[in-house]
């Protein structure tokens, strides 16, 4: 379980996270949303401790994670695929895996079969270097990249921005079943309130850096999305 209290972020001194309180219970998927530059990839930095300053407490599993640098963050569970994917151009997409089974607590020796089981198409590509890929092949690699690093919880910023609509639905279905078949915990910032509605148990609205709705996914009514969401 991750458990966000009182938490604040900070770029220098501009607080663009404010006093936020949130829960991802264990196999729960909480997608986050809210309008461009409410705070969304300012919390899952927060959370990875990637932030100048952030004050308060994110516990995982019941240990205090937020007195930790960045990669024991990882270590401790916190897998994170980033806004724009960072992958690695110049690196193979076998060296862009490996990088992901560094940051584990335990490091696999090669790369399990069940990442190909997932997308096959990474084992088909493996000498190809990162930056030949599609756009869709990349995101693909960066979610099995934060996998390797054997997360307890996944951190996803707008997976689908971007990308052709058929990769698109294959990507949305694999995050669908590492939830629920795997019990792995998700948080999703997403734009996509089709993609949201259909995978999360629950959700967040942020507005100016703060929690301003959480509920159940099946909570989130027309009203909520024109009030928080539509521009
Ligand atoms: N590196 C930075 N330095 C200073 N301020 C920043 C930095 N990155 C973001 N901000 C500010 O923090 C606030 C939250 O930005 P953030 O990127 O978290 O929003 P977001 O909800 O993820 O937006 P988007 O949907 O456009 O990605 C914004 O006011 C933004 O201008």
């Amino acid at each position: 379980m991750l458990e966000l209290a009182n938490v604040n972020g900070f770029y220098g001194t501009s607080r663009a996270l404010q006093s936020v309180d949130l829960t991802v219970g264990n196999g729960e998927f909480l997608s986050v949303l809210g309008r461009n530059g409410v705070g969304k990839t300012t919390l899952l930095r927060t959370i990875l401790g990637l932030m100048s300053r952030c004050t308060g407490s994110i516990r995982l599993d019941g240990g205090e994670i937020n007195v930790l640098p960045t990669h024991k963050r990882a270590k401790a569970g916190v897998g994170y695929v980033p806004q724009g994917r960072g992958i690695l151009p110049n690196f193979t997409v076998r060296e862009n895996l490996t990088l992901g089974t560094f940051a584990a607590e335990r490091p696999a020796s090669s790369i399990p079969d069940h990442i190909f089981e997932l997308f096959p198409i990474l084992k088909e590509f493996l000498g190809r270097r990162g930056g030949n890929l599609s756009g869709g092949q990349q995101q693909q690699l960066a979610i099995a990249r934060a996998l390797l690093s054997e997360p307890k919880i996944l951190l996803l910023d707008e997976p689908t921005e971007g990308i052709q609509p058929n990769i698109v639905e294959q990507i949305e279905d694999v995050l669908i079943d590492l939830n629920r078949k795997n019990k792995l915990s998700i948080i999703l910032v997403e734009q996509n309130i089709k993609f949201a509605r259909r995978a999360s148990s629950r959700f967040a609205i942020l507005n100016r850096g703060s929690v301003a709705v959480s509920d159940d996914i099946k909570a989130l009514s027309d009203d909520l999305i024109h009030q928080h969401l539509v521009v």
